[in-house]
């Protein structure tokens, strides 16, 4: 995955959105940690890994993918107000042996790096937040695909004046 190449995109978009809505000067640290924490939420929600009471089947396969990389944005998003992007790598490491352990794990490393904004606490964040998607059956490509797509369609919504 060309980690650079979606950063460069990331932060075209947010420069755009933030001047659509005159916030070039804005600190939207805490706004854009609370929006991934609520979109990890939507993902856990349409894989529906921990509705044990349910017996109704997760959503198409499309539909996990397109939250999971609405994730992504405000992960790269986060990276970049952090100034964090030059240093990010996803590196290798073990998933947990469930997909409601690794979204546990995730949460985590999102408070975590709320706390202490460093390249090691970020690292992690990405870490654990990839080490989910393949949990959830993505590779890089499919990752990477859909990042590409979804961004485009949020330059479309804010020219729709979403
Ligand atoms: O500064 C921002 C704000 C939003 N988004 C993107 C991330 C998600 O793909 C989408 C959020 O969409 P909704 O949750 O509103 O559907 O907007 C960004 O990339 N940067």
């Amino acid at each position: 995955m060309d980690l650079l190449k979606l950063f460069r995109m990331q932060r075209a978009l947010d420069e755009y959105i933030e001047t659509e809505h005159g916030l070039q000067e804005a600190d939207l640290f805490d706004k854009k940690v609370l929006a991934l924490l609520v979109e990890i939420g939507e993902l856990a929600n349409e894989t529906r890994c921990f509705k044990f009471w349910s017996l109704k089947q997760p959503s198409e396969r499309k539909v996990i993918l397109e939250e999971f990389v609405d994730g992504v944005h405000f992960i790269l998003s986060l990276g970049l107000t952090c100034s964090l992007e030059q240093e990010a790598v996803i590196t290798e490491a073990e998933a947990a042996s469930s997909v409601t352990e690794q979204f546990l794990r995730v949460y985590k490393a999102v408070h975590v790096f709320k706390q202490e904004k460093s390249t090691d606490t970020y690292q992690q964040l990405l870490q654990n937040y990839f080490l989910l998607g393949r949990l959830l059956g993505f590779s890089a490509e499919e990752v990477e695909e859909a990042y590409v797509a979804k961004n485009e369609v949020n330059y479309e919504r804010q020219q729709q004046g979403y």
